[in-house]
């Protein structure tokens, strides 16, 4: 290893259209947002692997020789980074005592750290401490595991040698290739976490910016003109894993009634797309801004329909449509966060009066901002020292 210590850090993401239909390969569309997460990667001689995971309560470590008989006929990388390696999740279930069915947020992050951390060095287990910090919300629809899986694919990699770091000066990102690889291995991690992830909310983590997502083709959007988003947590927990399973159930038990619901959502993508491209070339009027709305308003009703709703959406929808404003869920549904359209003109009291009902009703609620810059590396310069703090604490 030529460095002792990495800092690399990744955006949490909102869905504007396309959740759910995304999984069955339909079209989406997706921004990253300025909440990130930050991991710290040293490499050490102790002999042992350490997790530090601040914000789920979860520090762990394991003797290098207790993980190296794990590997034993390990082939992770072979197959091109499409599934995982089966043999080697059992191993690694059997070996935390994680079962199959857990959704645990704990024992998802420990294992996909795991499967990552053994898939990248089998050749030889390196002696590391790894930090995590995130300002994204877990497990509320902002993409968290893919910023945590964009992370440590980045570091581990870089540490492994098998992306340059850091950068040099002339350098603004790592190469195309590299970048492919990351999100390859992100995805690896959001299989662990997910199930049966689209591999949209990774693709955002690693590429930043706004993205159309089509059956694992990304087509940067960076012409977009900027949105006003408001963003509104409910704090209702949910799992992704076990929604993407019910709307699948849900799509096999009624195939002639999900499938064209799916394609609606395609297609409110797909219009959400060709209005944009008109504000950007002529200017965001009144009447687009409508379209827009409306496209929110019929995207949350098929939402509704693959019952991924829950009540305390509604009440976002309703909270916010009393002041002319149009919301729909943001990510897996059934609680989580929900996103709501301002248009440039939406007063500062408007607002303000709206986020003060919605805080009243329980919820996190703040205007974010969109676009941030993907995947980074960082030096340690580069770091505030509130998160340096936190990435150095363990
Ligand atoms: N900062 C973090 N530290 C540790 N694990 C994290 C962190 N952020 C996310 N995770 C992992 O990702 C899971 C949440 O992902 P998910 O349920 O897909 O929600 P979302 O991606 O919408 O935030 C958690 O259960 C945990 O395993
Ligand atoms: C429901 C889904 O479309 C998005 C899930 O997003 P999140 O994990 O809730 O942030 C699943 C996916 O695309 O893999
Ligand atoms: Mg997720």
């Amino acid at each position: 290893m030529q460095t002792r210590e990495f800092f690399v850090s990744g955006p949490g993401k909102v869905i504007l259209h396309g959740e759910h239909s995304v999984v069955h390969g339909k079209v989406a569309l997706a921004v990253s947002l300025n909440l990130r997460t930050f991991l710290r990667l040293q490499s050490t001689s102790s002999g042992e692997v350490h997790i530090n995971l601040p914000n789920i309560d979860t520090f762990l470590s394991w003797e290098i020789t207790a993980l190296q008989p794990l590997l034993a006929g390990c082939k992770a990388e072979q197959g091109g980074l499409k599934e995982l390696d089966a043999d080697l999740l059992k191993r690694l279930r059997e070996f935390t005592g994680i079962s199959e069915d857990s959704t645990d947020t704990r024992s998802m992050a420990v294992l996909a750290f795991l499967y990552m951390y053994l898939s990248v060095f089998a050749e030889s287990l390196a002696s590391i401490t790894v930090s995590v910090w995130s300002e994204l919300p877990t497990g509320a629809g902002l993409g968290s595991s893919a910023a945590y899986n964009v992370c440590l694919s980045a570091a581990l990699l870089s540490a492994r040698g098998n992306i340059s770091y850091p950068l040099t000066p002339q350098q603004e990102s790592a190469s195309k290739e590299e970048m492919e690889l990351i999100n390859r291995w992100a995805f690896m991690g959001e299989k662990i976490i997910h199930g049966n992830p689209s591999g949209v909310d990774n693709a955002v983590g690693t590429w930043g910016g706004f993205l159309r997502y089509h059956a694992g083709n990304i087509t940067p959007l960076s012409w977009v003109p900027i949105l006003r988003i408001l963003l509104t947590n409910t704090k209702v927990p949910r799992s992704p894993k076990v929604l993407v399973s019910a709307v699948k159930d849900k799509i096999n038990k009624f195939p002639s009634v999900m499938k064209p619901v799916l394609e609606s959502v395609s297609a409110v993508s797909c219009a959400c797309e060709q209005t944009l491209t008109e504000m950007a070339a002529h200017g965001p009027s009144a009447e687009l801004y409508n379209i827009l709305e409306e496209l929110i308003d019929i995207n949350q009703h098929h939402l509704n329909v693959m019952g991924v709703g829950h009540s305390s959406l509604d009440t976002l929808c309703r909270v916010t449509l009393a002041r002319g404003l149009h919301s729909k869920l943001t990510g897996a549904g059934g609680g989580g966060c929900g996103i709501t359209l301002l248009r440039p003109e939406t007063d500062t009291s408007v607002i303000q009066r709206t986020v003060e009902e919605l805080k009243a009703c329980g919820f996190d609620c703040w205007e974010t901002s969109i676009g941030a810059p993907g995947v980074q590396q960082h030096s340690s310069a580069a770091l505030s020292q509130d998160i340096l703090k936190i990435l150095h604490s363990y």
